[in-house]
């Protein structure tokens, strides 16, 4: 069967609407009734990601909470692309801050075992799912900052570069980068965009070959974190972050962002179904099964 109808389906059961049909959302400041209370926080959670949106301030707390360490598997993926696309429908949200509740791991990227030992099907429509959550992050009209609060390697780095500003814990001891190539894979052109749009094109490039991870200080030196801050004090600046930034008017804001991210977004737009059968291609590979299973295998030594 083919991907795309599977996660239409998954995504219309949600009530959510696709990418394209979003309506837009500019000046969407929160709408108070003169002399009514202050309006309560509302939430929603499923399996792996919970949210909180306090209607007073239009700000939205997304925690993820998938152990043992967030790994980005399907289910996973379409959830959180579900969510975002609800707090993107909700005229009372204007930001979210994502962070996590696994204490010292932020996101460990892509689910290996998603894209090992499966069918061409399955790695298509795992594709699929990463595109969308990325196109919806990164396209996403609401202020997003990204408050760190462990290691973030690959596909974790993808979610906090895509965000407007990213705060990390100070601790030396959690890193973040694209260490792909250290698995015998390959980062994807809007990857490497994104990445690049981040960090400029000569440290993108050196970081990208070597598969680096860097730790927290040397992430803020690249610039590929915007600060660091006590990891207790992380929800707090986060906080006071996501207030600057909405105090800009929204369609301002929103035009500009748009303005420097339109490139990339419409790259990937316009090149979906390529790039999907290029992961296909790729990763059905023996050699690239291979290299990812002896990963997983060196992953569990280091554990004994
Ligand atoms: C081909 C096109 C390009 C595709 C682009 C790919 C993007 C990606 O995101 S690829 C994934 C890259 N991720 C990593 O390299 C992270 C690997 N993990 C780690 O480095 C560490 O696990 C850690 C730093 C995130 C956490 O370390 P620690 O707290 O010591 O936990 P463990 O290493 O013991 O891990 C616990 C448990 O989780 C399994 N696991 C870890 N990461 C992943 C993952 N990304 N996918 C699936 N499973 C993962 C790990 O194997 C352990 O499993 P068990 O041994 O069964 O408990």
């Amino acid at each position: 069967m083919a991907a795309a109808p599977i996660l239409a389906r998954r995504i219309a059961r949600s009530g959510v609407l696709p990418l394209c049909c979003r309506p837009p959302s500019w000046d969407r400041a929160p709408r108070q009734p003169p002399g009514l209370p202050l309006a309560p926080c509302r939430a929603f959670s499923n399996n792996k990601i919970q949210v909180e949106l306090d209607e007073s301030s239009g700000v939205a707390m997304m925690k993820f909470k998938s152990p043992p360490v967030n790994s980005l598997s399907l289910d996973f993926l379409t959830e959180f692309s579900i969510s975002l696309e609800k707090l993107e429908n909700d005229r009372a949200c204007r930001g979210v801050i994502i962070t996590s509740t696994i204490p010292k791991i932020f996101s460990s990227g892509l689910d290996i075992m998603e894209m090992c030992g499966k069918n061409v099907e399955h790695y298509g429509e795992f594709w699929r799912a990463v595109q969308e959550m990325w196109l919806r992050l990164y396209g996403s009209n609401m202020v997003t900052v990204a408050a760190v609060n462990g290691s973030s390697p690959a596909g974790g780095c993808l979610i906090a570069l895509s965000c407007d500003y990213r705060i990390m814990a100070e601790n030396p001891k959690f890193s973040i980068g694209l260490n792909e190539a250290q698995l015998g894979i390959v980062a994807p052109f809007w990857f490497k965009d994104t990445f690049v749009n981040v960090v400029g094109h000569r440290i993108a490039e050196r970081s990208l070959q070597l598969g680096s991870l860097h730790p927290a200080p040397e992430a803020l030196k690249l610039g590929l974190v915007d600060e660091l801050v006590p990891e207790e004090k992380l929800l707090e600046k986060a906080s006071a972050v996501m207030a600057r930034w909405l105090a800009l008017p929204d369609h301002a804001r929103q035009l500009t962002k748009s303005m420097m991210r339109k490139a990339v977004l419409d790259h990937l737009v316009a090149h979906r179904e390529e790039d999907i059968k290029n992961f296909i291609n790729f990763i059905s590979k023996e050699s690239i099964q291979k290299s990812l299973r002896m990963y997983m295998e060196m992953l569990k030594k280091k554990k004994s």
